[in-house]
């Protein structure tokens, strides 16, 4: 049997990026897909508005629904302060196995915090098991339609405050139809639309940003 797509990604990033440099990691892996395979990770165009929001927030405490190979969760980590933690779900056993070795090349192991299993399931563990009270910062690049039940469990759960930010990734392509109605038609949360594209292509995407109020 012959590699895997996650394999042959991680492959890249051995063979291009630096070990300890997040950034070359980052590289490596949007050369890769924009070359030689795509893959759906939420690349370099959304990126920039991912960084750029992370910026904005600088989370103490950041929640990752759907790791895949790593890529946005080392797109995180290198952004958060010293004491920042993410802590990022991945469904995948395989997935998980390949994204623990890209977010430990890039040397932000110690940041990130990778649990497998369902988000429905871990949502509701998150207090007692990880000593949480509350995410600053959750992304959502999970399965489309886990977004607005999985935001239900997040505010049933206490794990949102005032002012916590949800990144929305695949609002347009694949799509996710329910949770813009859920956080645009909700006046507990403020929501903006970041028009972009699909990760390596040129078509339609992007990323919606919705602030709880509370
Ligand atoms: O499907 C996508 N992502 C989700 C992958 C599976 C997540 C499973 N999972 C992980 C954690 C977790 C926790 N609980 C339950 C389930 C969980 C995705 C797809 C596309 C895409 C694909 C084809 C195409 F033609 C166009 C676009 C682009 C993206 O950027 C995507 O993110
Ligand atoms: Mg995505």
């Amino acid at each position: 049997t012959g590699s895997s797509r996650p394999q042959r990604m991680l492959k890249a990033v051995q063979k291009n990026a630096t070990k300890g440099d997040p950034k070359s990691v980052i590289s490596a892996i949007d050369s890769y897909c924009r070359h030689k395979e795509w893959a759906m990770n939420v690349g370099d165009d959304k990126g920039l508005i991912l960084d750029s929001v992370l910026t904005e927030v600088n989370p103490s405490t950041a929640l990752e629904l759907g790791t895949y190979c790593g890529y946005s969760s080392v797109r995180i980590a290198r952004l958060l302060s010293p004491d920042s933690k993410l802590i990022t779900i991945e469904f995948n056993p395989a997935f998980a196995i390949i994204a623990r070795q890209i977010i430990a090349y890039a040397g932000l192991q110690d940041k990130v915090t990778l649990v497998e299993g369902a988000s429905g399931d871990l949502i509701p563990k998150m207090k007692e098991q990880f000593g949480i009270k509350s995410f600053d910062f959750v992304f959502l690049d999970h399965w489309k339609d886990r977004y607005v039940p999985d935001t239900k469990l997040l505010e049933d759960c206490g794990l949102l405050k005032k002012g916590t930010v949800l990144l929305a990734d695949n609002v347009i392509c694949p799509g996710a139809p329910e949770y813009l109605q859920y956080v645009r038609n909700n006046p507990r949360y403020e929501s903006r639309y970041y028009p972009s594209n699909l990760e390596y292509t040129k078509v339609e995407d992007g990323l919606e940003k919705s602030v709880f109020l509370g």
